[in-house]
């Protein structure tokens, strides 16, 4: 009897709490929307926003910055990115339960539970890493404007995240957007895990920060309730996501920092439904992965192209590939400097040629090595032991080298390390491009060895390459090597830069990227 009583008072008290979340939780967001002035989509700046040099602004991330406000695809990516695919399903099909009929803050509160309880705090680098990437694609142009200006002429810029925890947008506000006062809500922690319960937000600590950033408060995007009533606010910008359906997304060549740099396996937006999708396509993507390579590694290329066709893959030669002949080299064969996209560009190039080459790493993993159709030879990071490697395998036939060192999945060329430079007369530049539908096929990660299967898994995996003019290479190493990087930047209408490997795995893992010979 008294365990009956129990389970009825427990189940009238969940049914309280959930119908609490149910309701109130939409009707304040109906009366906040409702209440507050809007900012017209169509005008470029805000009525007032005239001199600001006396005013700090409140911008609130979710409401104002981004275009879309489904957060969902954000915690998708800490669930797969960082606890793996069965978590990444837990998440999807908690979602899709609860969408029906909890209220935002029980999803909110769900989706933090089942994307970071038990994940490690020390090392969480999604927010660097990963995140970004797809922050940035959903930035609007219009309240980007605000932020901008704000952060150029204000007295102070306070970044609010209301939904997404701070941990999550840390990363893309600081480093991509130049905003240093984030505020948001915080994710408990135990012995250096994530809990995973999403604490309060917390407005006190909000009024706190104003206070101490001082000058009149201009809030956009949603309305900061103690504060307001102590002090109220100059001037009050809301919009509805309707109106944001109309706002532009912000143009990459806009971007305060260029992404350059960014990890992670997938390589779409995961909504609730690309994220079902790919669940589903995933056994498929296996068998082809397996397929491909089995393909490419048995059969001569005069098959394995046609026939990877067949398989939804795609190749694509331009240019004229150079003739086999040797003689106006000190060397035996021909020096090919390509960009690096992936694992698999040598053997892109030996297909482009219809000829086996050599191909210098730094970091290829034994499996790679073991399975792979063409010949690899480890570099050491040691300049004279490379050298001596390097023009031993070019006095024995063609050898492809990557000078960048690693891979670059946008649209930039990291530095070209000179050595290639001084092996041969001439050289042969090879630009190469890639696209992916639903994975990268590169990461910094510990699972490095599964490149290639990722990329060979995708629904319509694509490679160009273009064979360039030779080039000689007179003069200093450090200018040819430059020279060959701005012609291949030309032909792929990629942007140069001077960075490098240490550059992008510091960045992206935390270390050097450094792998032991
Ligand atoms: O895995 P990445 O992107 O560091 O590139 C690996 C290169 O192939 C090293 O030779």
């Amino acid at each position: 009897m008294a365990s009956k009583g129990f389970f009825t008072k427990s189940f009238l008290l969940y049914h309280r709490i959930l119908h609490r979340n149910l309701s109130i939780g939409k009707l304040y967001r109906r009366t906040l929307s409702a209440k507050l002035p809007r900012y017209p989509s169509q005008s470029t700046s805000p009525p007032s926003f005239y001199d600001i040099s006396n005013k700090t602004l409140v911008i609130d991330m979710d409401e104002w910055l981004l275009k879309s406000n489904s957060i969902f695809p954000y915690f998708m990516l800490v669930a797969l990115e960082g606890g793996g695919y069965l978590r990444g399903l837990l998440l999807l099909f908690s979602y899709l339960f609860l969408y029906f009929f909890a209220s935002e803050e029980l999803m909110l509160k769900v989706m933090v539970m089942f994307s970071f309880c038990g994940m490690k705090v020390d090392g969480f680098r999604l927010d660097r890493a990963v995140l970004p990437k797809y922050f940035l694609e959903n930035v609007g142009l219009e309240g980007f404007e605000v932020l901008k200006k704000g952060l150029k002429e204000a007295k102070g810029v306070v970044c609010v995240s209301r939904r997404v925890p701070r941990v999550m947008v840390d990363g893309f506000l600081r480093d991509y957007m130049g905003v240093k006062e984030i505020m948001g809500r915080e994710i408990g922690m135990k012995y250096g895990f994530f809990s995973g319960v999403l604490m309060d937000w917390n407005e006190d600590k909000l009024a706190q920060k104003m206070e101490d950033v001082g000058g009149d408060v201009m809030a956009f995007g949603s309305c900061f309730g103690k504060y307001s009533q102590q002090r109220p606010f100059t001037e009050i910008y809301t919009t509805t996501e309707q109106e944001k359906k109309n706002w532009n997304t912000l143009p990459q060549d806009m971007y305060p920092n260029p992404l350059v740099f960014h990890d992670g396996r997938l390589a779409f937006t995961p909504t609730p439904m690309a994220t079902l999708a790919m669940f589903v396509y995933l056994p498929l993507g296996i068998v082809l992965s397996v397929l491909r390579s089995l393909i490419f590694g048995l059969l001569p290329y005069r098959l394995s192209i046609p026939l990877s066709s067949l398989t939804g893959s795609r190749s694509y030669l331009v240019g004229q590939p150079p003739q086999y002949k040797t003689g106006t080299n000190r060397a035996g064969g021909q020096l090919f400097v390509c960009n690096h996209r992936t694992l698999l560009d040598p053997i892109a190039i030996s297909a482009g040629l219809n000829r086996p080459v050599t191909a210098v790493t730094y970091s290829l993993s034994r499996l790679s090595e073991i399975i792979s159709p063409i010949q690899t030879a480890r570099l050491t990071r040691n300049k004279e032991e490379d050298r001596r490697r390097m023009s031993t395998l070019l006095a024995r036939g063609d050898l492809v080298v990557c000078p960048e060192g690693t891979t670059c999945r946008e649209k930039f060329l990291l530095r070209f390390s000179p050595l290639f430079a001084e092996l041969t007369d001439k050289v042969v530049p090879v630009a190469l491009n890639t696209r992916v539908d639903m994975f990268y096929g590169t990461s910094t990660s510990i699972f490095k060895f599964m490149d290639p299967f990722y990329f060979l898994m995708n629904p319509r995996p694509e490679y160009w390459v273009e064979f360039l003019e030779k080039v000689p290479t007179e003069g200093r190493s450090i200018d040819v090597a430059n020279g060959i990087q701005r012609k291949i930047g030309e032909a792929l209408g990629f942007e140069l830069t001077v960075l490098t490997r240490k550059d992008k795995y510091m960045m992206l893992a935390g270390n050097e990227g450094i792998v032991k010979a």
